[in-house]
């Protein structure tokens, strides 16, 4: 598109105040202070026959930059790139006022109203009509499975309950999943599902099509997935609140689940390198680990007087290492909580979804080989979540449903309470990750992985002169786990 610059200088000001309120922006709390425009695209050019209320649809891929001391001693600045869907029009009809973004003032667009496109049922089915039709547009290809059989006409529908990202259901057949923050390299989330497709893992919708950017020189970006919408399902964290209502038992769905996992474990395994770990590996994990305690105790407070009784998880991960023992690693899952397992209502059968991993990691670590103890402490941690904000406080629902799902883990692959150095190391890994979320995200839920923090550290924190001190610095590790 020519015309760049003056177009990004007349959406700035409108992207500053808008970006920040939407939910997938990382960057809340910070100031933007400059954008820069990484393609543009017209996936519906103004047509010289558009009447007034003709949308046409841009398709942006532009970086928020922001300076930011979270977490850090020192002032850097981020510059994240993010995908943006524009949909333009001379005059809003009412019933896309919610999705107002507002008036450039100058540049192509000077006077029209520009607006959140895949809230316009017009524009969420021509991008499901270019993913039916695979080829290029400018730097975006669009790919299709050859089997795919995506129909036309399916009519789109933007999910409410909008998180990291987008996504649009079609006719309650397909959902696309848009990526909203986003970076060079294939997102694990279309690289993983295909692979576990190839094997024959009916536990995961497989990808039915995607679209990239190619941008000169970069790896390609992926910027959305469709796959097969579940429809009819529940996710597990609805469920088990629901169970939690009505003070119901959950062994029996935490079982079935820790079998589901178990199985797309193994398929992973057979679809993907694993790799094993020495050593060396055991004790970078176990760096690696204590640097994100670090600077999630730099960053939440809270936090600092647990530092030394939460280290001691990860000095007894690198110790397994320097005993002799090593440990198996593969691709995971990455981010698995109970919201990213769905159960459908006729067959009662658990799918996983949402294989990006935990969004706030650079991709190479996303798509390191990682013990499966990763992903199994998740979903634990989530049972806890699950019982806390379900009120099961003072009961044993909680460590009931843990260890169903440790059952049902344990008959098709090893039980993970057999290696309880490893799953503690990461169940504390995963709580302290979620104390930055929660910080970030939802301060009134802090208390949540807070009172794990707790338990994990045995109830012991730390007084005195030790409160709030850094552990003494150590070698950084190579990037590698
Ligand atoms: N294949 C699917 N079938 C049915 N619902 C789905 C499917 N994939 C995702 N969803 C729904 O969309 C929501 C968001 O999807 P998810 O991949 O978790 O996105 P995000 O990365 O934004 O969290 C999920 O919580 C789930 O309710
Ligand atoms: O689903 P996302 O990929 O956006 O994951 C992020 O958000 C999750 C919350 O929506 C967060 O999960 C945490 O809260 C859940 C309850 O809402 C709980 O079940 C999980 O156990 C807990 O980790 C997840 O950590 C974050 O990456």
């Amino acid at each position: 598109m020519s015309e760049a610059a003056p177009l990004l200088a007349s959406l700035a000001p409108l992207l500053t105040e808008w970006l920040p309120r939407q939910r997938w922006f990382a960057g809340k709390g910070r100031p933007i202070d400059g954008f820069t425009l990484v393609a543009a695209t017209e996936i519906l050019p103004k047509s010289p026959t558009a009447t007034a209320t003709t949308p046409g649809l841009l398709h942006l891929l532009v970086r928020a930059r922001q300076p930011t001391q979270d977490g850090t001693t020192h002032p850097t600045v981020t510059d994240d790139c993010y995908q943006l869907l524009l949909g333009v029009q001379d005059v809003l009809p009412p019933q896309l006022a919610p999705a107002r973004i507002g008036r450039p003032a100058g540049g192509p667009l000077h006077g029209r109203t520009v607006y959140e496109g895949l809230a316009d049922p017009r524009l969420a089915a021509l991008l499901l009509e270019r993913l039916r039709v695979p080829g290029r547009l400018g730097p975006l290809r669009f790919s299709r499975e050859p089997e795919a059989k995506i129909p036309p006409d399916l009519t789109p529908r933007l999910l409410g309950a909008e998180q990291s990202n987008s996504s649009a259901v079609y006719g309650e057949t397909y959902i696309l999943k848009l990526f909203r923050r986003v970076g060079p390299g294939t997102n694990p989330d279309l690289e993983l599902p295909r692979a576990l497709a190839k094997t024959g893992c009916a536990r995961v919708p497989a990808p039915a099509a995607w679209f990239e950017a190619e941008l000169h020189g970069a790896m390609p970006m992926t910027l959305g997935v469709l796959q097969p919408f579940l429809a009819g399902s529940a996710d597990g964290w609805q469920l088990a609140l629901g169970a939690l209502s009505v003070q119901a038992d959950f062994t029996a769905s935490a079982r079935a689940l820790g079998h589901a996992v178990a199985e797309v474990h193994l398929a992973l395994a057979e679809a993907l390198p694993t790799v094993v770990l020495r050593r060396p590996q055991l004790e970078r994990l176990a760096e690696v680990m204590t640097r994100r305690l670090d600077a999630a105790a730099e960053a939440v407070p809270a936090l600092r007087p647990y530092r030394w009784a939460l280290g001691e998880a990860y000095d007894e991960l690198a110790a397994l290492g320097r005993d002799g023992h090593t440990r198996r690693a593969q691709r995971v899952h990455g981010d698995l909580h109970l919201g990213q397992a769905l159960r459908t209502a006729a067959d009662g059968r658990w799918s996983l979804i949402d294989f990006e991993g935990e969004p706030a990691r650079p991709l190479p670590e996303r798509c390191r080989p990682q013990p499966v103890a990763q992903d199994i402490a998740g979903m634990l941690r989530s049972f806890d979540y699950a019982a806390a904000v379900g009120r099961a406080a003072g009961t044993d629902w909680a460590e009931r449903s843990r260890a169903a799902f440790c059952e049902g883990y344990a008959t098709v692959h090893q039980d993970p309470r057999e290696d309880p150095l490893l799953l503690r190391a990461h169940e504390t890994d995963k709580a302290v990750y979620e104390v930055l979320y929660e910080a970030r995200h939802r301060p009134d839920w802090l208390s949540v992985p807070m009172s794990a923090i707790h338990r994990l550290a045995g109830g012991h924190r730390a007084t005195g002169v030790h409160a709030g001190l850094t552990r003494p610095p150590r070698t950084p590790p190579e990037d590698h786990l």
